[in-house]
């Protein structure tokens, strides 16, 4: 689309709703307005015909500011959109995007209600105008769910809302598709009505050629021109788009090069409109106090609440959804305490016992009774996890490594127990030393009771000072996996929330109408930290009281902990989706970084073991100095005056802040 939209301006229309002013808005190397210029008069209709794919939507996108432009000027309502103090977006303009850009779980009510809170109406005002739209529209009942209604009604409804608060501009990308003939010429007479009284001004794109008849201004945007009727040139505009698209294949092809004014009330045998060159007038200077630019900036409590409200009101709609949200940390806390890191239980192990002593004095049959019954003792056939083998005078040989000071080399191995392990599961090897050592151990206590010192090595473990000697890997893992199943639900909670809010154009609606990218993101925030203080409440008292997993430390401190990791969770997935446009590449983001972050951050295994260049890059990780935090706590009982667990908070802390600003600044960008 390129050069001049300018429709001439009849006396006494010197005053205006929309000024561009060589307006160039690209998408990569597309160039889709090029030195635009356009005013749209105060109070009455503007309307855009052009063919598909010309760049209406384009433009409307930009005089509301949902798309930025990359040179030009534009005025709304006196002052650039977005322009602090201005309520553009916001409480002045009501915009309809081409998408339904409605919230499927809503009744009609909730829809309008919302829109309501966003402009500040008072539910009374809100009810009075939704009575009104629902019987100007021809709507079902207020209470019929959305997602039940026909494409056609829910068009309405998305009109319904751009008209709910009585704008002075309305912005109206295709109204009337999939509405009824009968409807469509209500819905014009209503516009043509609201203009009459010179405070409304209404721009609208539309392919009806008969419905933009009643338009006070319609441009034509097309590339040809000197036809003789309205219809001649729509006509020979989209069979030139026709051609223009098959034939052309360059970049440029959306490009138009001409666009026709058709003033209102004209003779269809008129000739098409030229226009001139744009007038050359100098760009008004608008000024704005600090006060009014802090008042700008800072999140509005209305809007806040409207969003969180928003949230809870689809949350309710959709039961199972949420009830699967809360039970799934329980049963995947549950699942970590029962299925990682107990004993090993039923481990098969072989017996070759040639000892030849009677079986009631055989010190082997005695030892081996005191083997944890996690171990099974079979005669070995093949397939076990070790074989424990004894030598023919295991029991006389032990008995005189026992009873004297000096034996022979022959005697130390022959009463010996000997043990082959298959260390291919070195946690079952380990567990199987552990349990020989200690049957060993409980043996030589049996044997020599009060003597039994003499047979021991000479290196005693004390009392640990933290933990207890049974402390088992289900201890270590459990606090890790608490904080990462926090973590990562968050982020599934997240992830796709502005991916498919932006994809069905509920993102731009609701910025159009007043709402910044901090407030959405703030508004995020509080609905989603409400359903993972649930599921954390949930998951605690699973792990403390179902599975006795001690906490010597302050409960204050562990949740603050747990729900600080579900906003760094929240914040990271408002990046992604703030960042990314579809559903597969928010849900890849959000999966590629899950085992990574699992293994760096230590959860599952200690990060002294991880090789040192990796170890730094694992220390700077959401997850890995509060894991360690939550067990200093958990298990030492520590408290906040410790490095070990403010360096945890500290760090989350710092990620929290990093992931909002950094999800803010996309978002703001990207709108
Ligand atoms: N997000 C985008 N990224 C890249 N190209 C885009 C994007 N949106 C639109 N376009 C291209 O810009 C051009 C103008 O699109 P636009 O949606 O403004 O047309 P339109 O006149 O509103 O069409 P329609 O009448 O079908 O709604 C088209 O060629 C379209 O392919």
């Amino acid at each position: 689309m390129k050069e001049d939209l300018e429709a001439p301006l009849s006396a006494g229309h010197e005053s205006f709703a929309i000024k561009c002013r060589d307006v160039c808005r690209s998408y990569g190397k597309l160039k889709v307005l090029t030195n635009l210029n356009l005013t749209v008069p105060q109070g009455q209709i503007y309307g855009l015909l052009g063919p598909s794919g010309c760049g209406k939507t384009t433009l409307l996108k930009c005089i509301v500011g949902t798309l930025k432009i990359s040179r030009g000027h534009i005025t709304v309502l006196g002052k650039p959109p977005a322009f602090p103090g201005h309520e553009v977006p916001g409480k002045m303009v009501g915009y309809m995007p081409q998408e339904l850009a409605l919230y499927n779980e809503f009744t009609i009510s909730d829809t309008l209600t919302f829109f309501g809170r966003i402009h500040g109406l008072t539910s009374k005002e809100t009810q009075a105008r939704m009575d009104f739209l629902i019987d100007f529209l021809h709507l079902p009942q207020k209470h019929s769910l959305v997602r039940n209604l026909s494409g056609g009604q829910r068009r309405r409804v998305s009109l319904g809302a751009a008209l709910l608060q009585n704008p002075e501009l309305l912005i109206l990308d295709e109204p009337t598709v999939g509405v009824d003939p009968v409807l469509r010429a209500k819905i014009w007479q209503h516009l043509v009505e609201i203009v009459k009284t010179g405070k409304v001004s209404v721009i609208i794109t539309t392919h009806y050629i008969e419905e933009a008849r009643q338009a006070n201004v319609l441009v034509l945007i097309c590339p040809v021109c000197c036809l003789q009727t309205l219809e001649h040139a729509f006509l020979q505009l989209c069979e030139t788009s026709d051609q223009n698209s098959t034939q052309e294949s360059s970049s440029e092809s959306g490009t138009l090069e001409k666009d026709q004014t058709f003033p209102n009330g004209r003779d269809e045998s008129e000739p098409i409109l030229a226009v001139g060159p744009p007038p050359v007038e100098e760009v008004p200077k608008c000024t704005v106090d600090w006060k009014e630019r802090a008042r700008h900036i800072l999140p509005k409590g209305r809007n806040i609440g409207a969003l969180v409200i928003k949230t809870m009101v689809r949350m309710k709609r959709m039961p199972g959804s949420l009830c699967f949200q809360f039970l799934l940390p329980v049963i995947q806390i549950s699942l970590i305490c029962l299925c990682v890191g107990g004993d090993p239980k039923g481990i098969k192990v072989a017996v070759v016992n040639n000892d030849t002593s009677p079986a009631s004095s055989s010190y082997s049959q005695s030892l081996l009774s005191f083997l944890d019954n996690s171990i099974s003792l079979l005669i070995y056939k093949g397939e076990y996890w070790g074989v424990i083998g004894f030598g023919q005078n295991f029991t006389s040989y032990l008995t005189k490594r026992i009873l004297q000071r000096q034996v022979s080399k022959e005697v130390i191995d022959g009463g010996s127990v000997h043990v082959w392990l298959d260390l291919t599961n070195r946690q079952i090897g380990l567990m199987l030393q552990k349990q020989l050592h200690q049957a060993f151990q409980t043996f030589i206590d049996y044997k020599l009771g009060s003597a039994a010192y003499l047979a021991a090595l000479p290196i005693k473990f004390e009392e640990p000072i933290y933990g207890s000697l049974n402390t088992d890997f289900t201890t270590y893992v459990t606090p890790g996996a608490v904080l990462s199943i926090s973590f990562y639900l968050a982020v599934g909670l997240t992830a796709l929330s502005f991916v498919l809010e932006r994809k069905e154009g509920l993102l731009d609606r609701c910025w159009v109408a007043g709402v910044s990218s901090m407030e959405t993101m703030l508004a995020h925030l509080f609905s989603q930290l409400f359903v993972i203080s649930v599921q954390i409440v949930l998951m605690l008292l699973f792990i403390l009281l179902v599975f006795k997993i001690p906490n010597e430390g302050s409960l204050f401190l562990v949740v603050c902990l747990i729900v600080l990791q579900g906003v760094t969770g929240i914040s990271f997935g408002l990046v992604i989706s703030a960042g990314i446009d579809d559903e597969q590449s928010a849900n890849q983001a959000a999966l590629g970084i899950f085992y990574p972050n699992l293994i760096l951050s230590g959860i599952i295994w200690p990060v002294e073991c991880i090789p040192y260049p990796l170890r730094y890059l694992s220390l700077v990780l959401p997850q890995t100095y509060a894991s360690e935090s939550l067990r200093c706590i958990m298990y030492r009982g520590w408290g906040l005056s410790e490095m070990m667990v403010w360096r945890g908070f500290a760090v989350t802390l710092g990620w929290n802040t990093f992931f909002l600003i950094l999800a803010t600044v996309i978002l703001k960008l990207r709108t």
